[in-house]
């Protein structure tokens, strides 16, 4: 068993008298891991991601990395959110290069042809110098996700980014970002509604029931179809049985209200 390197210590969470989740949270992330969380809509899976980033704090408990308690937000933790805004006085192309700003290994020049790369990636490039508030909300979405690739921290806390794409954009995002993980060894944690994503994306696959949320499920992708994530994976009957097992397993999770999940 590896060592753990992002840590959830006996973590509750209360909002006045609502408890978010049911049971104290022990979850353990590896360095190098990508876990993606998956689970009924309102159980509570963009708090848990807030308070990993350090934008809320646990009512019980505590959230670590490598050892040290998470303070608030650090450049070590990079975040795409569903209502991610970016910086409206900076175009999309300063918004990219400012995520960088912290990479003291990287050149100015380096970080240029990052920035444009990852702008082409996300389909952005022809928009570098337009203000993000004259952009559509998915634009705005993939500027966000451009910054954080670029600004390669990490940790990154990604909830829904891809939501708001269109199929082919978010399926070539898909491998990019399961090879980005691979080949710079980067930690994830990812939230999804689409299962077939989580399954595709993910070393590992945690099923939250309704809220208040328990762990239902923790499930090892990895073991099953190997680390290696080529398109054609998803034509495979391996990948398919997984899928269809997962896509049941949120279904009990959702229990009676299960009119969410794809
Ligand atoms: N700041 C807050 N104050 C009070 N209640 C909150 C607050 N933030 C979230 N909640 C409540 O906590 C519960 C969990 O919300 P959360 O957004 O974490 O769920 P989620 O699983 O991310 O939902 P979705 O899948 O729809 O994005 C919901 O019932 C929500 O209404």
């Amino acid at each position: 068993m590896t060592q753990a390197y992002l840590e959830f210590h006996g973590v509750t969470k209360r909002f006045g008298d609502l408890d978010v989740v049911a049971q104290p949270f022990d979850i353990a992330v590896a360095r190098n891991e990508f876990v993606v969380f998956l689970g009924p809509s309102g159980c509570g899976k963009t708090t848990l991601m807030r308070m990993i980033g350090g934008l809320d704090t646990p009512s019980g408990g505590e959230i670590s990395l490598e050892g040290t308690p998470v303070g608030g937000p650090d450049h070590r933790r990079g975040m795409v959110f569903q209502s991610y805004s970016s910086f409206p006085w900076l175009t999309v192309a300063e918004n990219v290069l400012f995520g960088m700003r912290y990479r003291k290994d990287l050149t100015e020049r380096e970080k240029l042809a990052r920035r444009d790369h990852y702008l082409d990636l996300v389909g952005l490039y022809e928009f570098s110098n337009a203000y993000p508030n004259k952009v559509s909300g998915g634009m705005r979405q993939r500027v966000a996700i451009a910054r954080t690739l670029a600004a390669g921290s990490d940790v990154m806390l990604m909830d829904e980014p891809f939501g708001a794409l269109d199929a082919q954009r978010r399926e070539k995002l898909q491998v990019e970002l399961r090879a980005i993980q691979r080949r710079d060894a980067k930690t994830i944690v990812f939230v999804t509604h689409d299962v077939e994503e989580a399954v595709f994306l993910a070393d590992r696959v945690i099923v939250f029931s309704k809220r208040p949320a328990r762990i239902m499920a923790d499930i090892d992708i990895t073991e099953r179809l190997g680390a290696e994530r080529p398109l054609d994976l998803r034509d495979t009957p391996e990948f398919f049985q997984l899928r269809t097992a997962v896509l049941r397993l949120l279904r009990e999770a959702a229990g009676d209200e299960a009119g969410d999940e794809k």
